[in-house]
């Protein structure tokens, strides 16, 4: 029998970056309990059997904060092992088209500025997104 599984897990997340009409992102904060609790991300989560990445945004988005977003360009690919983790972060650019962000599945939302992303806290494999954030940004 062939075995395919691995250690540590390897999980593949569609990752968006929301912009809204005055230049701010919107960012979410992963509830106390759990991986990375407490932590500020960019909203998405794991891709489902059959799905393309511009899919699995745009239904994580709809589902974690009831909005409805365009999926646009692909910013970055981040491939990072965490202790008992390996994520790979598909990050994709979006317009947020309509509704309300609503916190359903996390403890906190905010929009900011692309300055201000530096005073919350987020998960190591960030710090490459937010990097190519401040380059596609110059
Ligand atoms: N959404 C998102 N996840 C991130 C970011 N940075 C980062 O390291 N991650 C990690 C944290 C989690 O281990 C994983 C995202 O998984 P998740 O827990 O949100 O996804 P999910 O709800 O679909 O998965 P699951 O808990 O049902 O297994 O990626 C980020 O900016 N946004
Ligand atoms: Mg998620």
């Amino acid at each position: 029998m062939s075995q395919t599984s691995s250690f540590p897990p390897h999980k593949i997340i569609g990752v968006a970056v929301i912009w809204n009409d005055q230049k701010q992102i919107l960012i979410d904060r992963r509830r106390p309990q759990g991986a990375m609790g407490g932590l500020w991300e960019f909203p998405g989560g794991k891709i489902e059997l059959g799905e393309t990445i511009q899919e699995c945004i745009q239904r994580e988005i709809y589902e974690e904060l009831g909005i409805a977003i365009e999926v646009g360009e692909h910013l970055i690919t981040v491939d990072h092992t965490y202790t008992d983790l390996h994520v790979t972060l598909t990050v994709h650019h979006c317009r947020h088209v309509a509704g309300v962000p609503q916190p359903l599945e996390c403890d906190e939302i905010r929009w900011v500025s692309l300055e201000e992303l530096e005073k919350f806290s987020f998960p190591k494999a960030n710090i490459q997104i937010i990097d190519a954030l401040k380059v596609s940004g110059e």
